[in-house]
């Protein structure tokens, strides 16, 4: 018999090797693909890319190896980072998503962050909800959320919700004005990205789950807090370490500040998801079209009652995916219309020309200024920055170009493989978007060209892209007008963008997200 010393060091060893023999297959598969040599045995290019500008590296790598790149992770784990269009819609798309999905490592931090023990009855058997969509992959559990789901972010669904969103923009807009009063002043510096996070938390629980947070009286919220916490990192080691290492070795999640972050989040989400669910039953809510209807209706449904630890998983998966891009974008926006005078200018003009709240039809048809500045935000500032993705299984997959120095049209991508699409070079592109693809201009919008252009990878693309975009726009349209209206911005300070779990503004050299901004009554 073996001791347990022996018996852990045998398994070390064993995992050690077999780590060791995928890592050896896969670089023996993929050693035609062109790469940078890795700087480091340990970290990869980890480290470069955590401590210069995101994304920067991309363009370098497309530019000098092409439109497929083989990088190095931690422990030499291998990646490719790709831009090949045909590639990207198959992977992204019907015929390969379910081969593709999210790496392991991105699943456990979903799965601990929001999740819960997966246990399946009434209506998780029928909808397998257990996992909330984020995190739930194969075709027909995945196919099934999202059937679930789609009814409430409709377009009559988010039709209905304008009202709401303009009201919740309104209350921010007087919350701004008494700030003003306070003081006694018609301009004052305001920290937009915390005002921005209340805005789509606030947006998402009105709209979705007909639950007031009441987030906009700018009181401390300790959910607010958690989900900033655990998102907002301080740039520093141990984000570092987290960040290279969750690929390959998960548990990392469990340890540190960060695991307790973690932890918090999900207790926080957890509690509130709790707390809607129990008033929504007890109001019998079924307002229309909201997720919280759609989820009443499959509980009355369903021969055994839903089971709350399930629904809690989803619920807290909608307000977390809902919170962090839309808080971004708006920040985004609000810098790019502080630094283009002339386009915010324009903007208010548009906006001045309509005295009442727009309908979504009216978004849509009347306002192509707006739609222009947030289109062009949202290709600068893409808040995912990288759609990753990890072979399932050994996949052939299409190339728009072969990779230099051979004639194959294909690449065969050996399973545990992990992809990442840098979402700002295809939107940086000039072969895809003119000379000037890196300057915002709106009006590319407007012109006539942006039919020719391809759509934004912002919101992903395929059956697992974005379900809530329509959503997202119509609530940050609804704030954009509220705001430019009453208001005018600038901006004081040097901005940076910074890679928190999605992309932020900071002020430049500082450590977390932030963006002061002068705001004067118009
Ligand atoms: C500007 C705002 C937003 C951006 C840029 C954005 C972007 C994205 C992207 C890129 C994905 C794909 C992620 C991946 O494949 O790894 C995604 C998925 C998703 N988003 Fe959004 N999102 C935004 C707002 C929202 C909102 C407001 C909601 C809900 C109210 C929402 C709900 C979801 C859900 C549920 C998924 C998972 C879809 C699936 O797996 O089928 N998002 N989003």
């Amino acid at each position: 018999m073996i001791s347990w010393p022996e018996a852990v060091a045998v398994s070390a060893l064993l995992l050690v090797c077999r780590f060791s023999y995928g890592l050896f297959v896969s670089r023996r598969a993929l050693s035609h693909v062109p790469g940078p040599n890795s700087p480091s045995l340990v970290w990869g290019e980890e480290w470069k890319l955590y401590h210069t500008k995101p994304g920067s590296h991309y363009h370098g790598w497309k530019r000098t190896f092409g439109k497929v790149v083989k990088i190095s992770g931690a422990f030499g784990h291998p990646m490719l980072c790709i831009t090949d269009e045909s590639a990207i819609s198959y992977i992204l798309g019907a015929e390969g998503i379910y081969n593709f999905p999210k790496p392991h490592g991105v699943r456990i931090w979903f799965q601990k962050t929001l999740g819960n023990a997966s246990r399946y009855r009434g209506f998780c058997v029928l909808f397998q909800v257990g996992k909330g969509i984020l995190y739930v992959e194969g075709k027909e559990s995945h196919e099934r959320q999202r059937r679930l789901l789609a009814p409430a972010f409709s377009q009559p669904s988010v039709r209905n919700f304008m009202p709401v969103f303009h009201e919740i923009s309104s209350k921010l807009a007087v919350q701004w004005l008494h700030m003003m009063d306070d003081l006694g002043r018609d301009e004052i510096e305001i920290e937009v990205t915390n005002w921005a996070g209340r805005f789509a938390l606030e947006s998402v629980g009105r709209a979705a789950f007909s639950h007031e947070f009441d987030l906009l009286s700018g009181d401390p919220s300790p959910l607010l807090e958690a989900l900033d916490g655990l998102t907002n990192t301080q740039h520093n080691a141990t984000s570092f370490y987290m960040r290279a290492l969750f690929w390959i070795f998960p548990s990392i999640l469990n340890i540190g500040k960060k695991g307790e972050m973690v932890r918090r989040t999900k207790m926080e989400l957890g509690q509130v998801a709790r707390k809607m669910w129990r008033d929504a039953k007890l109001a019998n809510d079924s307002y229309e079209k909201t997720l919280m209807a759609q989820m009443l209706k499959a509980d009355a449904a369903s021969e055994q009652r839903m089971d709350l630890d399930e629904i809690v998983a989803q619920m807290r998966t909608i307000l977390s995916a809902a919170y962090e891009p839309v808080s971004s974008t708006v920040a985004w926006v609000l810098y790019e219309l502080a630094i283009n005078p002339r386009t915010q200018e324009e903007l208010r003009v548009e906006i001045s020309s309509h005295n009442t709240d727009p309908t979504l039809d009216e978004l849509s048809t009347r306002f192509p200024i707006l739609h222009g500045v947030l289109l062009e935000t949202l290709r600068l500032h893409p808040p995912i920055l990288e759609n990753h993705h990890e072979a399932a299984v050994t996949t052939s997959v299409p190339l728009s170009q072969p990779i230099p120095g051979t004639s194959e049209s294909r690449l065969v991508i050996p399973k545990g493989t992990i992809l990442f699409i840098p979402v700002n070079v295809m939107q940086t592109d000039s072969e895809l978007w003119g000379d000037d693809a890196h300057i915002f201009r709106p009006r590319r919008w407007m012109d006539g060209q942006s039919q020719h252009h391809p759509s934004l990878l912002a919101f992903s693309e395929g059956p697992r892209s974005c379900i809530g975009a329509r959503f997202a726009q119509a609530e940050i349209k609804a704030l954009i007008v509220a705001l430019i209206r009453q208001f005018s911005v600038r901006c004081d300070h040097e901005i940076e963008p910074f890679q928190s779990f999605v992309i932020r503004p900071r002020v430049k050299g500082t450590a977390m997200s932030s963006l002061p901004l002068k705001v004067k009554r118009v």
